[in-house]
């Protein structure tokens, strides 16, 4: 139970990485609030609830568009009303529309980077301020990605934000270390999402990717648990500014 009596609010929680985390994160005795976009059938939100209550963990729901900058403050209030504060924030909800970059619609480009670094900014600022005030510091995990290290063609868009992500942890780390709030980014690498289910249908893509990752197959979003845990848990407690590729081995992998 590494987790046990903190209250741990996340975004994106509905579907893939987001999900299997929040599960994960209630499995080693945290209370959770899940953040989501209201747009997933109301059925993934209501089962994930089943899930936590179960094992008698307090958990909330709060629907919101990420990409609003006021969207982050309102989950956090909620968490503090229903959990009774905020010990760990993970900011997780992402969007990845492949697209070409010489044809790249810039509501493709301003919804993508609204939804992955924007909404994120104020979202962990948000976190920040309710840790601030608590007095008791914190941890916050923002969801980046290998992709805030290698570039995609289809990809122009997405991989800034990620970029961005990464950047925004270990700033946040500097300027939130005082108040002893740690700040850290999970990389995960290829993992298997309705994200990339389209892409990854394509057989030849499929191929591609799989034959880069050294641990031999894709991700799977119980892969990313165990980090997230790791990273918003008492053993990472002098773990700041980090990044945690969680990729199989796929970075590394150039011959
Ligand atoms: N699947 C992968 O291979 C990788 C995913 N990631 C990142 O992991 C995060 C989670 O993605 P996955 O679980 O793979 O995809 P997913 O599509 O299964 O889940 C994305 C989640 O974000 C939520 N979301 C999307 N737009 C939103 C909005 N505007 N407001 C609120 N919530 C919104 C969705 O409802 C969903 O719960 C994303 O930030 C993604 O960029 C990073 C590296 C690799
Ligand atoms: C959506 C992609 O398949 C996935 O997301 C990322 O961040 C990486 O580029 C992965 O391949």
């Amino acid at each position: 139970m590494l987790l046990a009596g903190k209250r741990v609010v996340i975004t994106g929680a509905s579907r893939g990485i987001g999900r299997a985390i929040a599960l994960g994160c209630a499995r080693h005795g945290a209370d959770v609030m899940l953040g989501h976009s209201g747009r997933s059938s109301a059925d993934d939100i209501l089962t994930l609830r089943h899930q936590i209550e179960v094992l008698g963990r307090k958990v909330a729901d709060q629907a919101g568009d990420i990409g609003d900058p006021d969207t982050g403050a309102a989950l956090i209030a909620m968490a503090v009303e229903q959990l009774g504060g905020v010990d760990v924030f993970i900011s997780n909800a992402g969007i990845c529309p492949f697209h070409a970059f010489l044809d790249m619609p810039q509501e493709t480009y301003y919804r993508t980077v609204n939804t992955n670094l924007n909404g994120a900014y104020f979202a962990v600022q948000a976190a920040a301020r309710q840790m601030q005030q608590q007095g008791e510091g914190g941890a916050i995990i923002a969801v980046s990605s290998i992709s805030a290290l290698v570039g995609g063609g289809m990809q122009t868009h997405y991989t800034p934000t990620k970029a961005g992500l990464l950047s925004l942890m270990q700033s946040c780390a500097i300027a939130l270390g005082p108040l002893g709030i740690r700040c850290n980014a999970l990389l995960p690498g290829t993992i298997e999402t309705d994200i990339n289910r389209e892409d990854l249908a394509d057989p030849h893509k499929r191929s591609t990717m799989q034959n880069r990752i050294p641990l031999g197959r894709l991700g799977q979003p119980e892969d990313l648990v165990g980090p997230a845990v790791f990273l918003a848990s008492d053993l990472a407690r002098y773990v700041t500014g980090a990044s945690l590729l969680v990729d199989g081995g796929m970075y590394v992998n150039l011959q």
